[in-house]
């Protein structure tokens, strides 16, 4: 079929205590990020004990894609590797190489184009390869599913849960949410062709098709996690602001999904778990959290979907007209200038 192994690249997490700042510097190497942002940042993770459940969440996602390989009768090997932490793609491409990997798929674990979520990945896969030298495995990266009928459907169905779990009740706001960038990422993202903002568009794309199949009429779309310095403009509104406006409009109920994520990694627990459900309990509003689709059987038969595209001629099933980019060999951008990484502003 062409390809000997399937790359699984995600973004990383510390697994202890001692490992949570070199991973914070790992992450904001090169950025704007200001040293507070770091040290309070760190204090999240060590309020679990220094650990992200990421890595956790990313090995059993694996095992059930594993699986459902099997199932479909597709012999192909699943690596882990990381951009910030280990396991680092570095060295899980050192690995493959070493196993005599010649040409391999990568699933990288966003939904959605942009410099963090698309073009970063991109940039994991070159420096993997340069790392490894002569010989570095070709890589052909899986491309966005911000709009694919399995990722739609698991995450309406965690919304339909999580109404549910309020009692279904009228008057309950469904809010969407997704990591923050700032406005000049935004603008800058998507070929350039297709007018920039290609990381919004495809967040609003997505909340509009899961609002559409849990028959939801009034939802939101709002940004969490914001870093860099007060005075970049990043998308906005925040979560928590707000959870504070809805409760001015008299919203007594919401259900929060993290459209913009794949697990319940720390970003989420901390910042909607956390912070937006204490905020929530203070203005006396009824709070749930749907769950992320990475444990949903349908997120194994997406992967799988999107490998049968390659290697088995599937049919590309998206449900809306965007471009569905990211598919690109050995870290190659989408098209020339997409998804430029924004200039950074001095610390
Ligand atoms: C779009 C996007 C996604 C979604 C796409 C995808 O999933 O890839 C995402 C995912 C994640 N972001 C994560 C964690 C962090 N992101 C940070 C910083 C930043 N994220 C950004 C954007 C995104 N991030 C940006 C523009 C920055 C500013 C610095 C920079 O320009 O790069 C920082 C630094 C501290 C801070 O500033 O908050 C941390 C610790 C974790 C892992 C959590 C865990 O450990 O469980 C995950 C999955
Ligand atoms: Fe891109």
């Amino acid at each position: 079929m062409g390809y000997d192994a399937l790359l699984w690249l995600s973004f990383g997490g510390p697994e202890g205590p001692d490992e949570v700042l070199p991973f914070l510097e790992n992450v904001t190497r090169g950025r704007g990020v200001p040293r507070e942002r770091l040290l309070e940042v760190a204090e999240h993770y060590q309020h679990f004990g220094g650990v992200s459940p990421i890595n956790r969440l990313n090995r059993a996602a694996i095992a059930a894609v594993e699986k459902q390989l099997v199932a479909e009768g597709l012999e192909l090997p699943v690596h882990f590797g990381n951009r910030n932490w280990r396991p680092m793609v570095e060295d899980t491409l050192a690995t493959m190489k070493g196993e005599g990997v010649r040409r391999a798929l990568v699933f990288p674990t966003s939904a959605y184009g942009g410099y963090s979520a698309c073009r970063q990945y991109d940039e994991d896969i070159e420096r993997a390869r340069a790392a490894v030298g002569a010989g570095a495995p070709e890589l052909v990266k899986l491309r966005q599913f911000f709009d694919h009928p399995l990722f739609v459907s698991a995450v309406a169905d965690a919304v339909r849960a999580a109404h549910a779990e309020l009692g279904d009740r009228p008057g309950i706001r469904t809010v969407f949410t997704a990591h923050s960038i700032p406005e000049s990422a935004d603008l800058a993202a998507g070929p350039p062709a297709e007018g920039g903002r290609l990381y919004s568009r495809q967040i609003a794309e997505a909340a509009r098709l899961v609002a559409a199949e849990a028959g939801i009429a009034e939802y939101d779309v709002v940004w969490q996690s914001r870093s860099g310095p007060p005075q970049v403009r990043w998308l906005e509104p925040d979560i928590v602001d707000h959870l504070d406006a809805l409760h001015e409009q008299g919203v007594a109920a919401v259900v929060v999904s993290p459209i913009g994520f794949v697990s319940d990694h720390l970003e989420v627990i901390w910042d909607l778990d956390n912070e937006a459900a204490e905020r929530a309990g203070e203005h006396g509003m009824a709070f749930a959290r749907a769950a992320t689709p990475d444990a949903d059987p349908r997120f194994a038969e997406l992967v799988v979907e999107l490998i049968r595209e390659h290697v088995a001629d599937a049919p590309v099933r998206a449900l809306s007209a965007f471009p569905a980019a990211g598919c690109t060999v050995n870290g190659a951008p989408c098209a020339a200038g997409c998804c430029e990484p924004a200039k950074r502003p001095a610390r």
